[in-house]
């Protein structure tokens, strides 16, 4: 599934009306598809409910006119409120008039839309940008104190459809019916927050009016094909060898959950190298594993076990490092050289990040695939911005590092951000539960499982971002958003390998 900035999809519909539809044709698909959406998902409780449908002065208020009519038909009390004025573009205009033909209500915007049931929201579609300028602020504000079910038509109204911004008061919608395809206020903070569910309606532009460059939303179909079955003579060796160079006397747990993820996830064999006084509370809570304590300084690797972990790594087809370990100078000298000495691609998390702020420029110079998790604070630490910025620009920032340095980002956070730097990925699954402590390491043992089985380092960071925030959504259902640990997400993840 593509999603498209404002400009992109106007090209797309452009493109459309040049060779196969006119503009009303389409805004007829438009409304009947959304309308259909909407009777789908709310049924009977629509018959007599009070439906105020929402219009602005642009396109999306056409999609409103003929959503009004086919709920009034459909026997919900609907009317039609004009935020503003009368329709004055030829499209919009001519289903307003079919609107009103037919008996559909119309008002202009009063506080009576507090009492409605269900607000459809078509004040704006992808031409918002900016703050609302009155009376929309008015509309907005009223909007925001109603209890009413609100649903979104393309974008929830007073979103930026391109970089996901969100003016005062911008409308939160209960359900997002969008238009052919994801726009990036579906995926980008602050604005996905505002699209409650989302379903995505096709209205039958062909195939031809895209191109294949945009960046696409991935989810559970897209990434079965990028995980191949087991091999039926495989053994423990043949199914990779991860070593985890993760955790510390304050954070074993960070090791602990980054390689029990890993074998959840299918790896052959995983080797724990960890400080020695971390080793009896690690073991404690796991035992497939292998492990190798070693030289510690300050209960975090000391430089004296270089050595151990060079041996190590001969053994690894994949490294996951950084993950609880903790940053001082003998961390961050053990982090170079893993990656100047690293013969296998290396998964690089948290304090593994924190260690090479410093000194980044090393990421050119290493031989082998890279891949970097952060979330957004490492993110702004790595590229000297504020998490602001960093939050506000997820996909340049990220694409624009990936590029730089020659590395895979997965830009953590709600709709992850996975990019080499070229093509842009971003991940629907997963929800809120998820930010909590330890969910981190647990994305990182995935991908590295992945990764040491022979997938590809991009494939492998994809397919862990969509289970992983699947495993969060599984434990979430099965329990509750704040009740979860990772170990019920971990638990989740064992299932969830049988979709692959
Ligand atoms: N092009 C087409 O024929 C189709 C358009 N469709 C719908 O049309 C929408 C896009 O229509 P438009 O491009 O007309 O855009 P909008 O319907 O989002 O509205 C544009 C209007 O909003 C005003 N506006 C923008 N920012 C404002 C602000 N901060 N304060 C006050 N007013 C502001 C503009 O001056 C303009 O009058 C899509 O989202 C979709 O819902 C669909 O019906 C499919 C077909
Ligand atoms: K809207």
């Amino acid at each position: 599934m593509y999603i498209l900035t404002a400009d992109e999809i106007r090209a797309v519909e452009t493109d459309c009306f040049k060779y196969y539809s006119t503009e009303a044709e389409l805004m007829l698909k438009a409304g009947t598809a959304c309308a259909e959406s909407i009777i789908e998902k709310y049924g009977d409780s629509l018959v007599n409910s009070s439906v105020a449908v929402l219009c602005g002065n642009g396109k999306n208020a056409g999609d409103g006119f003929v959503i009004a009519s086919l709920l009034y038909a459909y026997g919900a009390n609907a009317k039609i409120v004009l935020c503003d004025k009368e329709p004055e573009i030829a499209e919009p205009l001519k289903y307003y008039n079919e609107a009103v033909m037919s008996g559909v209500p119309v008002e202009f915007f009063n506080n009576s839309v507090l009492s409605a049931d269900y607000i459809v929201d078509c004040i704006f579609g992808i031409g918002f940008h900016g703050e609302a300028r009155s009376p929309f602020d008015k509309v907005f504000e009223t909007v925001a104190n109603s209890s009413a079910t609100v649903i979104s038509v393309d974008t929830p109204s007073g979103t930026n459809a391109t970089d996901g911004s969100a003016c005062k008061n911008a409308v939160k919608a209960d359900f997002t019916v969008a238009i052919s395809t994801l726009k990036f206020c579906h995926v980008l903070p602050p604005s996905n927050a505002l699209c409650g569910e989302i379903k995505v309606v096709n209205i039958g532009i062909p195939d031809d009016c895209y191109n294949d460059d945009y960046a696409t939303a991935i989810m559970i179909d897209d990434i079965k094909k990028l995980i191949p079955p087991l091999e039926y003579n495989s053994n423990k060796g043949s199914n990779g060898h991860l070593l985890c160079l993760c955790g510390s006397y304050k954070m074993p747990g960070a090791g602990v959950i980054c390689c029990e993820s890993a074998i959840r996830s299918g790896v052959g064999l995983v080797k724990l190298t960890v400080p020695k006084s971390a080793y009896p509370i690690v073991a404690s809570h796991l035992v497939q594993p292998i492990f190798n304590p070693v030289e510690e300084s300050n209960g975090m690797y000391s430089e004296k076990a270089i050595d151990e972990i060079s041996n190590d790594m001969q053994w690894a087809s994949a490294i996951v490092l950084g993950c609880g370990m903790g940053v001082s100078d003998d961390t961050r000298k053990i982090t170079e050289f893993v990656l100047k000495n690293s013969k296998v691609p290396v998964i690089l998390d948290a304090d593994g990040i924190n260690c090479i702020t410093l000194s980044i420029d090393i990421l050119k110079d290493v031989k082998v695939p890279v891949v970097l998790t952060p979330h957004p604070g490492e993110m702004s630490r790595l590229v000297s911005k504020s998490v602001e910025e960093v939050q506000s620009n997820r996909v340049e920032v990220a694409k624009d590092f990936a590029k730089k340095y020659g590395v895979l980002i997965a830009l953590k956070g709600a709709n992850t951000v996975v990019t080499d730097g070229e093509t842009v990925f971003v991940n629907m699954s997963g929800n809120p539960a998820m930010a909590m402590g330890g969910t981190g390491d647990m994305l990182s043992g995935i991908i590295g499982s992945f990764v040491a089985q022979g997938i590809n380092p991009y494939d492998a960071t994809k397919a862990g971002v969509v289970i992983h925030g699947l495993s969060g959504d599984n434990a979430s259902k099965a329990i509750s958003q704040r009740g979860i640990t990772v170990f019920d997400m971990i638990d989740r993840l064992g299932a969830l390998m049988s979709e692959f």
